[in-house]
């Protein structure tokens, strides 16, 4: 139930949605498609469930050439944010609702429907309309119900987007969980980093019409592609001219080998970590965090003569340019 997405392009008048995207989605894998708003992520996942139709390219399904298929003879699933129950219906009735229009015998759809409600855990709101549900339980119903007809490929589009943070952490372990049982091909949308990174097998980052890397959660994490997967799975700050991630850096009391020097200008404490800001002797502005037993063993304090450098091995990118004004010129930076 692999999906394999071949030079595929996509314009929206003069606007190019997708320009030239190829990726191989696994089988039976959760993968996610992780972005800025405005970058595609929802286009190709309207082209793969055959929602939306791409100018050039080719869409492969389990090996079948489905570029030209209608969505119904896909055979995916799809969820989207507002999902659209039917409100007259029972809990019970929406998920039987594909098996129902399929003409599957009544005993089965039963058997079935008992068995989903199982397993999204909504077996004692069968006889609920959905107006009578939590946004999370819509939510699994509407998973539910796109499980029902056993989709080779399940697309969920920003499922949980319209939720409250804790709800939406509650799915999200909950779809983990799910795919584990299930292990059906899932492809989800997300422009929330720490959503992937925590719940994909599989992440592609797509950004500007354009695939910027596509692999686990570590692969992006510990070897970002470029500045922009780099920037985009968390805060960042700059030293010299690397981009570094604020708790990649170490800060020492003494010069130590390539340590760059320069004084704590700020110290913060944001919740269980401390944030110092350094100011090195070329006017860099970089910013550290620290655990707070980290912290406490330095000592600093506001204004101390401190001492940076990268912890070996931490993920880097290069600055095409540079991103802090009140820090050296570029020209200046470059030269490093
Ligand atoms: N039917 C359409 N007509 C014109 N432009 C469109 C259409 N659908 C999408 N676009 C444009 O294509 C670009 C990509 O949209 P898309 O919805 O795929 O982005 P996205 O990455 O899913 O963003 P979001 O997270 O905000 O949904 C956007 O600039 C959008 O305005």
């Amino acid at each position: 139930m692999s999906i394999e997405i071949s030079h595929v392009g996509k314009r929206f008048g003069d606007f190019v949605a997708l320009d030239n995207v190829s990726v191989s989605i696994p089988s039976g894998r959760l993968t996610a498609l992780l972005g800025p708003s405005g970058g595609g992520k929802s286009t190709l996942l309207r082209i793969i469930a055959g929602l939306e139709h791409a100018d050039t390219g080719r869409i492969e399904i389990d090996g079948v050439d489905a570029t030209r298929l209608p969505p119904q003879k896909r055979n995916v699933g799809f969820v989207f944010q507002h999902y659209a129950a039917f409100k007259h219906l029972s809990v019970r009735r929406n998920v039987a609702f594909g098996l129902e229009i399929r003409k599957r015998p009544k005993d089965e759809i039963d058997r079935r429907v008992d068995e989903l409600l199982a397993l999204v855990h909504l077996q004692q709101f069968g006889e609920r309309l959905p107006a009578q549900l939590s946004g999370g339980q819509r939510q699994r119903m509407a998973l539910a119900r796109a499980l029902a007809v056993e989709p080779t490929v399940l697309l969920l589009d920003e499922p949980f987007g319209a939720l409250d943070a804790k709800v939406r952490k509650e799915l999200r372990d909950w779809l983990r969980r799910l795919h584990d049982e299930v292990h059906v091909t899932t492809v989800f949308v997300t422009h929330d980093q720490a959503e992937a990174l925590e719940v994909a097998d599989e992440i592609v980052v797509i950004n500007d019409g354009r695939v910027e890397q596509t692999g686990s959660p570590d692969d992006l994490y510990d070897r970002p592609a470029n500045e922009f997967v780099m920037r985009f799975l968390g805060p960042v700050t700059q030293l010299d001219d690397q981009l570094v991630r604020p708790h990649d850096l170490q800060i020492h009391t003494r010069p130590e080998p390539s340590t760059v020097a320069g004084r704590a200008t700020r110290i913060t404490r944001v919740g269980f970590e401390i944030r110092v800001e350094v100011t090195t002797i070329t006017g860099q502005v970089v910013t550290v965090t620290l655990t707070r037993n980290e912290f406490l063993a330095l000592g600093l304090r506001n204004d101390a003569a401190v001492h940076l450098r990268i912890a070996p091995n931490s993920p880097t990118t290069a600055v095409a340019t540079t991103d802090q004004p009140s820090s050296t010129s570029p020209s200046l930076a470059a030269s490093h």
